[in-house]
């Protein structure tokens, strides 16, 4: 694998910052920061066989946009995303949600920031088998206590082409409308930023091209802020930016993607040494 010569605009400085200050490259920034990745270290195992996921990798979520997380297989995307969403520890470093820096909240304050603030779209949707699609989206603030806004609710289903499979459980439903119903639950709860892992990773492309046209008009008409883990260089086109990692550390970012300058920075990283 080839050292990319391209490094991220992110900044390094470990020193607390305010999201919305101006990046030292760009001024001003042109969003605030939704989340942070700040010299995050993740390694898995110990001694020979430890493996570090994360080498140091800095990134910079900016809020209200659609990012796409690209990379070779192994090069830890699924890893990045999980420590933004404090699904897991990290060795050093720092995540910043907003203000929140994860790194120093216990397990129980994590699960609650989770449930509040985030919201999941997974490759395996992930619905609960025995409720209904309307359950289903109402999930995350069922179990918070709260109910739907109605009109929030109806706009959400309208979007999605829902209307008339609201009493359908899962299995009654095509991957797409599942995956559908997915994004109805991530979203359901305004929350500040929403992690999809493959999101159409189990469905044919033309399923796979809604379910992206609708999270990118989630950003663009919401305003929702969005992370997409993908291999997949025409998912990734949906989004506003695509930042790249290699070997366990953020080594480029491009803005405005497009299928085939996506597929070109790929091929680029899955280049052998000296290629
Ligand atoms: N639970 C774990 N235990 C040990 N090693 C792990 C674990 N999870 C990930 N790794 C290793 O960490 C590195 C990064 O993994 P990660 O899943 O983040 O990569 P990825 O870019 O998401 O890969 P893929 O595209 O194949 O899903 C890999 O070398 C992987 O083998």
């Amino acid at each position: 694998m080839t050292t990319p010569t391209t490094t991220t605009t992110t900044p390094t400085t470990t020193t607390p910052t305010p999201l919305t200050a101006p990046r030292p490259d760009e001024t001003p920034a042109p969003t605030p920061a939704a989340a942070r990745a700040v010299d995050v270290v993740k390694t898995y195992g110990r001694g020979e066989a430890a493996v570090r996921a994360l080498d140091s990798a800095s990134v910079t979520i900016p809020s209200g946009r659609f990012t796409a997380v690209m990379g070779p297989s192994g090069s830890g995307k699924s890893t990045l995303v999980h420590a933004l969403a404090g699904l897991d520890h990290i060795d050093s470093g720092r995540i910043l949600l907003g203000n929140t820096d994860l790194t120093t909240l216990s397990e129980r304050e994590r699960t609650l920031l989770r449930r509040e603030r985030l919201g999941f779209v997974f490759q395996a949707f992930n619905l609960v088998p025995a409720l209904t699609a309307a359950e289903n989206i109402a999930l995350p603030l069922t179990l918070a206590g709260r109910r739907p806004d109605p009109a929030w609710r109806a706009e959400l289903v309208d979007m999605l082409g829902l209307g008339g499979r609201l009493e359908h459980r899962p299995a009654q439903l095509s991957g797409g409308q599942q995956q559908r119903v997915a994004i109805g639950r991530a979203l359901v709860a305004r929350p500040d930023l929403v992690f999809a892992d493959e999101p159409t990773g189990n469905l044919d492309s033309r399923s796979g091209a809604a379910v992206l046209a609708f999270l990118r008009d989630a950003t663009r008409s919401l305003g929702q802020t969005i992370v997409m883990v993908t291999h997949d260089p025409v998912a990734a086109a949906y989004a506003d930016q695509v930042v790249f990692l290699s070997d366990g550390r953020v080594v480029d970012e491009l803005a405005a993607p497009t299928a085939e300058s996506v597929l070109a920075r790929m091929a680029r990283l899955d280049a052998p040494e000296g290629a």
